[in-house]
């Protein structure tokens, strides 16, 4: 692939454009905010200039309520040989296309299962989709030679292509990851008019919770109303989890002994089961869950601290797989977790103690 348009220049077309511009690729940028796509030429990611011909692929990262009919425009003008985007759902998209009678041999819909909480150009990086899957769903309309243009740009972009058919990818990212972000939504909105003694006390797991609840509000009631049905199954399910939670902690508050019993069992089903399908995450680049161990180390809130400690652990030869940062509520000081396979934490920690720093239990 040597030329290509991104249409959508946010968070996923400027990440996209940086990276093929960064692998050699004449990226042309487009939006219907212009300023948006003079920001991502501003950033390295191409130029803002219409190219002179058709290009070899043409990218469309824009809201999946426009994606259809920005497909169907973009293929009316013969921007280029091949067309895909990169919307979050894909069943909707596709039957829109459809309806519109456009060309499907030319187009394959796509998702990079990868993103931030926060939207535009300026968050848009070249490394996003390095090492995530990245779903295509070619029908059987969709051309060889489109099929591979994708393939391509997941290669340049350094994710893995996982191939599936549109609706059941959207069932299943109703489960992963439409779903986990209105649960993220609720939790949050329960601090909404919390005491702010209560708010002070916020820890790693109300961050860990509640990180995407900070996500673009407009965005997601696009995605939701683009897979409702899906979303609306998986939260039923969870719901019926909370009606029985709720009962068992009921249980729990009862004078009588047999219904304690059954309260504790019941609570004690929900965590267990959390454990099984936590278990069952894939670890970094999409492999089977990793067990790594922690070394966690106290850093004090000072420039230069962790470029230190990721240097420490580079001469004592100890590969980094992960890294969690806690910081300690009101104060200038943390906790880095440093995630390596099992063999090499006992190096690690020992080197790290001879290099003075505080390790935490
Ligand atoms: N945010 C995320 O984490 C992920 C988002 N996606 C999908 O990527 C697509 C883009 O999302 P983001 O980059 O996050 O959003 P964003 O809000 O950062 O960017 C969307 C861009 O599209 C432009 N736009 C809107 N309508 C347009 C139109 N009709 N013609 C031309 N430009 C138009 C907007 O001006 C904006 O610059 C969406 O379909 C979303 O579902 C996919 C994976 C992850
Ligand atoms: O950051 C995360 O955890 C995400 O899950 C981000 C994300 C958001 C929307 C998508 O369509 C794909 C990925």
């Amino acid at each position: 692939m040597r030329t290509a348009v991104v249409i959508g220049t946010g968070l996923i077309g400027t990440s996209v454009a940086l990276a093929l511009t960064d692998r050699g690729v004449t990226v042309h940028l487009a939006d219907h905010d212009p300023d948006r796509a003079r920001t991502a030429a501003a950033r390295g990611a191409g130029t803002d200039a219409p190219p002179e011909g058709p290009v070899d692929l043409c990218v469309v990262a824009v809201p999946p309520a426009h994606v259809a009919a920005t497909l169907a425009d973009a293929m009316r003008a013969g921007t280029a040989r091949g067309y895909l985007d990169v919307a979050s759902v894909k069943g909707g998209p596709l039957r829109e296309l459809q309806a519109l009678g456009a060309d499907l041999s030319a187009y394959i819909g796509t998702h990079p299962m990868s993103g931030k909480e926060q939207s535009g150009p300026l968050a848009g990086s070249g490394d996003l989709f390095e090492g995530r899957p990245w779903v295509l769903t070619p029908t059987r309309d969709t051309h060889t030679e489109v099929l591979n243009l994708a393939l391509e740009l997941v290669a340049l972009c350094r994710a893995v292509p996982v191939v599936m058919d549109a609706d059941a990818h959207d069932r299943a990212v109703a489960l992963v990851s439409h779903t986990p972000q209105l649960v993220s939504s609720m939790v949050a909105a329960r601090l909404e008019e919390a005491e702010e003694t209560a708010v002070r006390l916020c820890g790693q797991g109300i961050r860990d919770v509640t990180r995407i609840a900070a996500s673009d509000p407009r965005m997601w009631v696009d995605i939701l109303s683009a897979n409702p049905g899906p979303v609306a199954d998986v939260l039923a399910a969870l719901a019926a989890d909370l009606d029985e939670t709720v009962s068992s902690l009921r249980a729990l508050q009862s004078a009588d002994d047999g219904k304690r019993r059954e309260g504790v069992t019941g609570v004690e089903d929900v965590l267990r089961r959390g454990n099984t399908g936590r278990a069952r995450v894939p670890g970094k680049h999409g492999t089977a869950p990793a067990a790594y161990e922690t070394v966690a180390v106290l850093i004090s809130d000072q420039p230069g601290e962790l470029a230190r400690i990721f240097a420490d652990a580079g001469r004592a030869g100890v590969n980094v797989e992960d890294v969690r940062i806690e910081h300690a509520t009101g104060q200038q000081a943390g906790v880095v977790q440093l995630m390596v396979a099992p063999s090499a934490a006992p190096l690690l920690a020992a080197s790290l103690r001879e290099r003075g720093w505080a390790l935490r239990q």
